[in-house]
């Protein structure tokens, strides 16, 4: 792991500071997505705080890596970097995806904020602009996640589904080339980089239940008194729908990798809603399940919807690993 800073017009580390106070440095990985979040993360807290903020690359073994995800520890790869280098005292905060954060809450570590939600919807980057209906049998579409590769077979078991890595861009090169028909990303990312309008189809939660934190982006830090600083991003009814998704999958997870989706949405009347899935990656079988609750107790609700799930047999589904 690496560190070096962004020669991007950032403040010179050690530069004695303009107005007293010394800039925050903020870890980042180096793609466009990440570059994209930390800036809009970045932006918004000298914003609302007069901090100046400089970019800290760090190179993740995620990013260099062609390994299959799961061979290499899950997305959890791209947030240890970034982890290792706080604990070293090189970077004050950095900025996840927060889809990519393992549930267990790290050591030592200050989840300091959980930023307004963007959009939680999965999009199709298809050729000649076509939808998944629109595309012939035995189309190939692209995706590297459980989940989505289980939706996909749910939908059309028709199509052939491709496993997939890296970036945004290497994904949607795939179907420029002509190696694949489609791919299925995060419409949060597209946004994030200005290329929401390569969406060919945007699929409702109905239709692809997101991954849990999907769309939202989570502030760390090590350093407790950086927290009411930071806490100045903090979204509460984000925290809350994403504090449930996290909770069921937690609950879910316990000893297995099936794919599992959730999304949760904080009405105006204090109401929280939470729809979990459960799936085999065949596509074979798949439990939905909806509750809602306060949203003043997220966990409970996440655990409830967790329940509900394994009394319908999501354990049984889960351990048919296929
Ligand atoms: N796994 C990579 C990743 N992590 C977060 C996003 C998108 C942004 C988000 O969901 O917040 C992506 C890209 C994608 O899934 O297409």
């Amino acid at each position: 792991m690496t560190g070096s800073p962004a020669q991007d017009g950032s403040p010179v580390p050690g530069a004695p500071p303009a107005g007293g106070q010394p800039a925050l440095r903020l870890g980042t990985r180096a793609s466009a997505l990440a570059l994209a979040q930390s800036g809009m993360a970045a932006a918004a807290l000298t914003a609302a705080t007069g901090r100046a903020v400089e970019l800290v690359h760090i190179t993740t073994y995620g990013d260099t890596s062609r390994e299959a995800l799961s061979q290499i520890g899950g997305t959890g790869v791209f947030v240890n970097a970034l982890r290792e280098a706080l604990y070293a005292g090189e970077i004050d905060f950095a900025v996840h995806s927060l889809k990519d954060l393992p549930t267990a809450a790290p050591e030592g570590l200050c989840l300091a904020a959980v930023s307004e939600r963007a959009a939680v919807n999965d999009v199709l980057v298809a050729r000649d602009g076509r939808k998944l209906a629109d595309l012939p049998a035995g189309a190939r579409v692209g995706t590297g996640a459980a989940r989505r590769m289980a939706l996909l077979r749910m939908l059309r078991p028709d199509l052939e589904v491709v496993p997939i890595r890296g970036n945004v861009d290497t994904r949607i090169g795939f179907v420029r080339s002509g190696s694949l028909d489609a791919v299925v990303l995060a419409l949060a990312g597209l946004q994030r980089l200005g290329r929401e309008e390569e969406a060919t189809e945007v699929f409702g939660p109905d239709v692809m239940l997101p991954s849990p934190g999907q769309g939202a982006l989570a502030v760390e830090c090590r350093d407790a008194a950086l927290v009411p600083l930071l806490a100045t991003l903090d979204h509460r009814p984000t925290r809350a729908a994403v504090t449930a998704e996290r909770t069921m999958l937690a609950v879910l997870e316990a000893g297995c990798s099936a794919p599992v989706g959730g999304h949760a949405i904080a009405g105006d009347d204090n109401v929280l809603s939470l729809t979990g899935l459960v799936a085999t990656v065949s596509g074979s079988r798949g439990l939905k399940r909806s509750l809602a609750g306060g949203v003043d107790d997220p966990e409970g609700l996440g655990r409830a919807v967790a329940r509900a799930l394994l009394a319908e047999g999501a354990a049984e589904l889960m351990e048919r690993a296929a």
